[in-house]
Order: structure tokens, then sequence, then C-alpha cells
């Protein structure tokens, strides 16, 4: 008999018992980018970082990922220009990761899964008064995804992988201060961006992503500290925190751009 291929099993994994789909949905993520598809806009601006390594503020274990907070109480860290029409400030940034190095982003590129993918999530504090407030409207949210694969040892990351294991389990946080996300962010200028939601509930149509065409490279090491995490709280029985990523979603009638021919 053909031996069955490594499939992903999403629809069975406990970050799913919410509904796959949303019914009535026609902006979900994540999906695939056809790279031949996406259309060349010269009216998009080269996307502008500036974050402040001292709004860092913890590292905390919420049962999906492990997410690193920022003080969003200011417009101290932002990005804006890209796709953007104003400036967003960032909140967290987290990742997404599979058990094996065959899977676990969200987004594809001509149907290649990355091992892992990183979010940095922010919000419109110029229309919102708040990031709840922003997450339920059109242009509330963008995200940045930056795919990771599997090559040197990222020693920017590094810093933030000596402090897992003190999250390992859910709902535990650590202090975690000076750290300055861009180190993250591929040098490359080149970004997709399309409209999106986001891919955890409350999957709200709320998302301008823009996703980085250049990969960041992370050594296997780095890898398999994401997946000692664990979904489950102490005193719990174990489960290991992997393959939390949502399956592809239609593409339905979007189009996605290139800030590059
Ligand atoms: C803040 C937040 C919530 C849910 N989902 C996401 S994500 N994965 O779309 O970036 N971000
Ligand atoms: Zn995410």
């Amino acid at each position: 008999a053909c031996s069955r291929k490594n499939t992903r099993n999403a629809a069975l994994h406990p970050l799913w018992q919410s509904p796959l789909t949303i019914p009535g949905g026609t902006r979900q993520s994540p999906i695939n980018i056809q790279w031949r598809d996406s259309v060349y806009d010269p009216f998009l601006k080269p996307l502008k970082i500036s974050y402040d390594p001292t709004t860092c503020l913890h590292i905390w274990n919420n049962g999906y990922s492990f997410l690193v907070e920022f003080d969003d109480s200011a417009d101290r860290s932002i990005i804006v220009g890209g796709p953007l029409e104003n400036q967003y400030r960032l909140k967290q940034f987290h990742f997404h990761w599979g058990a094996i190095n065959d899977w676990g982003s969200e987004h594809t590129v001509d149907s290649k899964f990355y091992p892992a993918e990183l979010h940095l999530v922010h919000w419109n504090a110029v229309d919102y008064p708040s990031f709840e407030d922003a997450v339920m409207e059109g242009n509330g949210l963008a995200v940045i995804g930056v795919f990771l694969k599997l090559g040197a040892r990222h020693e920017g990351l590094q810093t933030l992988v000596d402090a897992l294991p003190a999250v390992r389990h859910k709902d535990t946080v650590i202090e975690f201060d000076e750290f300055d996300p861009s180190c993250l962010i591929p040098s490359c200028p080149d970004y997709w961006t399309y409209a999106g939601s986001l891919t955890t509930p409350p999957l709200t149509e709320s998302v301008t992503w823009i996703i980085k065409k250049k990969p960041i490279e992370v050594d296997e090491d780095q890898l398999e500290a994401f997946r000692m995490l664990l979904f489950t709280s102490d005193g719990e029985e174990e489960r290991r925190m992997v393959d939390n990523f949502r399956p592809l979603q239609p593409l339905m009638n979007r189009t996605v751009r290139s800030s590059f021919r």
C-alpha cells in the first residue's frame, strides 16, 4: 500500500473546535499567495517601521501561542506607509508553527509551507480609541507576516527562545524588556499585501496583511524550543503546543498586490 503522505490534521486540532469557516466570510485568512497571480502596484510605498524597544512588556503563553506584548498607550512603536492610510501601533507579536519542519506557517507561497510564521499585530489608533474597537473595523488592524525557514541560528530570536522555558504552561507570563522586534524582519523591502482577517478567534475581517517576501532563517534548536511549549496549564495532562495554524481559506474576490516587480 502506498504510504499516506504526512498530512496536517488541523481539522481535529483543539485550536479549531470553533467554526473552521465564518458564515458569510468574504475576506478570511490565511491564504495561498500564488506569486504569478499577484499584481505589482507601483503606488505601494515602502513600509516604515519604527519600534521603541523600551515598549516591550512581557511574554505570555495564552494557550494558543506565545505573545510578546508591548505598551501601546502612545505612538512609540509604529508602522506607517506600505499599503496603509495612516500609522498603526504595535500591540504584540506571536508565531505559528508545526510539529515538524514540513509545515507550520499559516500563509503559503505557491502552495509551499514554511516551518513557522511570525505575526506582528498593529492597530489603527488614529481612527479608533482601543485595540478592541479596531479589531471590529475593516481598516482596524495591520499584521506583518514573516516566514521562518530552517537555516542559520537567529541571534535576535535567541534572546526570546531563552525565555520560553519560563512560559511553558498556558497562562504563564514572564517580564521581557528591551527587545526590538525589527531584528526579526528581513531587510529586503519586498512584500505582498491583501485584505484579510484574524486567523484565530474572533476571526474578524479587520486585517490589512503585509507578508514579507523574504523569510528569516532560524535553526532546528530554535524551532524545537517553540515545540516544547504546552497548550495545557500546569497540572493538566501535557499537550505540546504544535500545529497552531489555521487551514488555508478561499481567496474569493480578492487580489494580492506586490510591492515589487
Ligand atoms: C491579535 C490577534 C488575535 C487573533 N489572531 C491574530 S493573527 N494570528 O491573525 O495575527 N492576532
Ligand atoms: Zn497569528
